[in-house]
């Protein structure tokens, strides 16, 4: 558990002439749920974008597996990474995203093995396999043959889920996954995040405002304001005894946001 999986490392991220992400440093090793909180526009989803190779940086290195992500080693230090190399650097994460984004045109099944037999090259019986396992694994071994608009959303996340989990990621990035669902849906979701943390050895890199879902499945949770982290911790630490003013306003806030629903 002790090998950094993932390194910021001074890392600059502009749109323009705003910075999103201000030299941000952090590590995550390897098994850890780490939970991103902070206000909207902090850079949250940001930093998951720049995992799964949706977002460049303009400073700074981020390092996945021991390696840099957006370079490669050259003769005389590190240079920009070829597409080869992002493409290879890519296949370790798997990201859940908050529309779901599963293509309307595909049953529940072709969604989960699409990508497998197209980009990992699986045999098509291997990849049926997989997918039955892990539909059983989130509670939809009934819903294979349906599309997604057959499904609740709740349902649909879950199959999100499956999907990233069917190109066999070490990471698994989650941004706001439950944030698009009705209330009532929420809770099925977070029980599939919930069991997969306990069972699997997966690292995790969440970004939710599930404040109460943070504190009972991360080990630890990093704060955000602007661009920076303003305070990390255990979620007892951080939920209970913050020291920065900053997470204490953020926190209230929240609180107050859940006791008005
Ligand atoms: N493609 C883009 N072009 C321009 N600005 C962007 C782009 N993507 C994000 N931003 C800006 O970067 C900042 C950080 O966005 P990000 O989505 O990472 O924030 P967040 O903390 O995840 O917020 P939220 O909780 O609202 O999702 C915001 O000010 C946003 O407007």
């Amino acid at each position: 558990m002790n090998d950094p999986i993932i390194r910021f490392d001074n890392v600059v991220k502009r749109f323009g002439d705003h910075t999103v992400l201000d030299e941000l440093n952090f590590d995550i090793r390897k098994g850890e749920k780490v939970t991103i909180i902070g206000p909207s526009g902090s850079g949250k989803s940001t930093v998951l974008r720049i995992l799964m190779t949706l977002e460049g940086i303009e400073g700074g290195v981020v390092h996945v597996g021991g390696e840099p992500l957006w370079h490669e080693h050259g003769p005389v230090g590190l240079v920009p990474a070829s597409q080869a190399h992002l493409h290879r650097m890519r296949g370790q994460l798997g990201m859940v995203f908050q529309q779901f984004n599963l293509f309307p045109h595909m049953t529940v099944l072709r969604n989960i093995t699409e990508a497998p037999v197209k980009v990992l090259g699986l045999g098509k019986a291997e990849a049926r396999d997989r997918a039955e396992e892990l539909l059983e694994l989130v509670g939809l071994s009934d819903h294979a043959q349906k599309y997604p608009h057959q499904l609740s959303g709740g349902q649909q996340q879950r199959v999100g889920i499956a999907r990233a989990l069917a190109m066999r990621p070490n990471i698994l990035l989650f941004d706001e996954p439950t944030s698009a669902l009705d209330p009532e849906l929420v809770g099925e979701v977070l029980n599939v995040i919930g069991q997969l943390s306990e069972e699997h050895d997966l690292t995790m890199l969440l970004v939710t405002h599930e404040m109460r879902f943070a504190r009972e499945i991360s080990d630890r949770i990093l704060f955000f304001d602007q661009g920076r982290i303003v305070e990390e911790g255990s979620p007892a630490q951080l939920f209970t005894s913050p020291q920065r003013e900053r997470t204490r306003e953020f926190l209230g806030s929240e609180l107050d946001r859940v006791l008005a629903v």
